[in-house]
């Protein structure tokens, strides 16, 4: 397993939340794995939860773990190819991701999309550096297009609260004062997609994924309607793919609320957090009993350790 980036890197998808189970049951059974063995995760980006829950998955595993926040701990790194290195970055990224494989076994990446060119993000530039150059197996933190480590603990979680074989899941698009990326979006579209659901995406005109995630699923512009009968209510701001990294709409009208919940078959509320309460959801939504948004936080552990666990098999 040389990356973890979509759902297919992992194979079987039942099969997968079949050993992530077993792990959650018995999270130190496999300290044996990793002894010896070194985590490094950068980040060019903030984090709360990937950095904890990554680093505690490798540590039940039995592993060292280094963690470098590279943009206030290290170099600026230069990631152009063929440019005359005059500027205010030392160091070339062909030099630093050689050199950081050399002190580790698996490494993990946290960067973000950039907004500034859509082919360099939706091709994965920067990770693709990191997988090419490292030679090392490389985890997406969260990259430019996909954040499949919270993905495959949404459906985890999913998997653990559903009440019907096939639930109903609704990814709904909510205001936010920023543009953020559609990492989130798409891997969640992407995961549903393999899973047994039946999914919904809602959002306001001009906010369409892209179509490499989006080809066979059902978009419901209206958000009510999108709600009825909802077993799952999966909330996430994200900037326009077609007007590439744009805030359109800041619409207080979508966010969601207890009358939107009314609608659904009392359906669970779900996040990947960090959340802009009344922002993205009221208070009263959020601090509900049907609120799993913590649940959903503590299952990043397990995906992490179930990622990390199947790389050092491959080792
Ligand atoms: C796991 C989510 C990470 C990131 N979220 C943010 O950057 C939120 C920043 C903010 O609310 O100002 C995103 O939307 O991709
Ligand atoms: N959900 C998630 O990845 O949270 P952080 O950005 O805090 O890591």
């Amino acid at each position: 397993m040389k990356r973890f980036l979509t759902p297919s890197d992992l194979g079987d998808i039942n099969k997968a939340l079949k050993e992530a189970a077993e792990i959650k049951n018995n999270p130190n059974a496999f300290q044996h794995l990793g002894k010896n063995k070194t985590a490094v995760l950068i980040f060019f980006n903030s984090s709360l939860r990937t950095r904890l829950s990554t680093q505690k998955a490798a540590l039940n595993l039995g592993m060292n773990v280094i963690v470098l926040d590279i943009n206030k701990e290290s170099w600026k790194l230069e990631t152009e190819f063929g440019v005359v290195m005059d500027g205010d970055k030392p160091e070339h990224i062909r030099e630093a991701v050689p050199v950081i494989g050399q002190y580790c076994d698996i490494i993990g990446v946290r960067s973000f999309a950039k907004f500034e060119n859509k082919e360099d993000d939706y091709s994965e530039k920067l990770l693709n550096q990191f997988i090419e150059y490292s030679g090392r197996p490389v985890i997406s933190m969260e990259s430019a297009t996909r954040h499949p480590l919270q993905a495959f603990a949404d459906l985890i979680t999913i998997e653990e609260h559903k009440k019907v074989e096939r639930p109903k899941v609704v990814l709904t698009w909510a205001p936010h004062p920023r543009a953020l990326p559609q990492a989130v979006p798409n891997s969640f579209v992407e995961w549903m997609k393999v899973a047994n659901v039946e999914l919904t995406v809602t959002h306001p005109q001009g906010y369409e994924l892209a179509p490499e995630f989006m080809d066979g699923v059902k978009v419901e512009y209206d958000q009510l309607k999108a709600f009825e009968g909802a077993d799952f209510i999966y909330a996430k701001n994200w900037a326009s793919f077609k007007d590439y990294g744009k805030v359109l709409t800041t619409d207080r009208s979508w966010t969601v609320d207890e009358r939107k919940m009314a609608v659904t078959n009392n359906a669970k509320f779900m996040h990947c957090l960090p959340v802009r309460r009344n922002m993205i959801v009221t208070d009263g939504v959020l601090d509900s009993p049907n609120s799993i948004v913590v649940e959903e936080a503590a299952n990043r552990v397990v995906s992490a350790q179930t990622v990390l666990k199947r790389m050092l098999e491959a080792l």
